[in-house]
């Protein structure tokens, strides 16, 4: 069991958000210090050596000789490579300029978020990462509330929130009042696997094959709003049938289709968490509303069909890429309000 001793003595200035997609490192007067994406580029010949981090890397990805591997340390919101995780970070703050090199900072403590689901095996992949950047006290906190802290809902009172919070590889759907999670839902994928089904719908339908960042693409100008509205395009990739590269016309109505499989997959999150709840707080989400936050969040129409199928006002966070780093900024200031951060002290 790790020892944590969360006083208000501690001065967390450090704050983590390790995600599937993306790392945020956010240091207390300095600002955002880390904004990249989680992903490590090794040139296998000779033995592994890494040869770029973050967007250096993502311009690798799909792109290099096939000595060149691409590795990524979290798959599904979860650190499933510990190693690869520290090194991520490490990589990235020694860009970072002399931050780790600071004994005084590394003495301070590190705010680390994780999913609401995570198990404690899960957790302790966290706190291990956090471990390497540096050796103060380390807290825990889940992203989901770090991330309505973030958006400066009023977490504490004792009024139901809902937050949905849709990351590159989880969604998580969490109620919280006076500070603590009430109940939650999660499934384990977000945008990743929408970007998936846009590949593979373009393989089954016309044999053609699209890269991972034109499915990005093609994601972020769809909108799940107008379905009946017809607005065709071309997109380049490589025809199996001509086995040549080429380009394809199709019609954004069928993506579109897509996208909304993966907006009905998060209503039925959110009504099974509702389901499961105390009434009383439930009853409040018709003025408190439901805040969306996180990436995968972004999908154009994706508020308004929530807010239209569930008849509560859906309300966007200001902040879905830096709302975790953001709130956990918010929290350091007021530890002693938040009971459930005690909580995880024993994970
Ligand atoms: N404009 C956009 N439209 C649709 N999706 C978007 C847009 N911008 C970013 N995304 C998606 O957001 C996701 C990344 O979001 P975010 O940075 O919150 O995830 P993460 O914290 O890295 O992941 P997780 O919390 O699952 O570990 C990616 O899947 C990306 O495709």
């Amino acid at each position: 069991m790790f020892n944590f001793f969360i006083s208000k003595k501690i001065i967390y200035d450090t704050f983590i958000d390790l995600g599937t997609a993306n790392t945020l490192i956010y240091k207390k007067g300095l600002g955002t210090l880390i904004n990249e994406p989680s992903i490590i580029a090794y040139d296998k010949r000779n033995g592994e050596k890494q040869i770029a981090v973050g967007k250096q890397a993502l311009h690798m990805q799909g792109k290099a000789p096939s000595f060149i591997e691409v590795k990524t340390p979290l798959a599904d919101g979860m650190v499933h490579d510990i190693s690869l995780a520290q090194t991520l970070v490490k990589e990235l703050l020694r860009g970072g300029k002399s931050f780790i090199k600071d004994t005084f900072i590394q003495r301070r403590g590190i705010i680390i978020s994780v999913p609401s689901d995570s198990t404690k095996i899960e957790k302790s992949a966290f706190f291990e990462v956090a471990r390497a950047v540096g050796s103060g006290e380390i807290l825990l906190v889940e992203e989901p509330l770090a991330a309505a802290v973030g958006a400066g809902l009023d977490v504490w009172n004792p009024e139901g929130k809902l937050v949905v919070d849709v990351g590159c590889g989880i969604t998580e759907s969490v109620l919280i009042s006076m500070g603590e999670t009430v109940n939650f839902k999660s499934i384990r994928k977000g945008g990743e696997s929408c970007s998936q089904e846009i590949i593979q719908y373009f393989r089954n339908h016309y044999d053609f094959l699209i890269s991972k960042s034109t499915a990005e693409i093609l994601k972020q100008q769809t909108s799940i709003q107008n379905l009946k509205k017809s607005h065709k395009t071309k997109i380049p990739g490589f025809s199996l049938r001509t086995k040549l590269p080429s380009t394809l016309e199709f019609d954004y109505l069928e993506i579109a289709k897509i996208l909304l499989i993966f907006a009905n997959q998060i209503l039925n999150l959110v009504e099974e968490t509702l389901e499961n709840s105390p009434p009383e707080l439930v009853g409040d989400l018709y003025h408190t509303g439901i805040l969306l936050t996180g990436g995968g969040t972004l999908i154009d129409g994706l508020s308004e069909y929530l807010q239209f199928k569930l008849n509560i006002p859906v309300i966007e966070s200001s902040e879905p890429l830096n709302g975790v780093v953001f709130g956990n900024l918010k929290i350091s200031e007021i530890q002693h309000l938040f009971p459930a951060l005690k909580a995880l002290k024993d994970f």
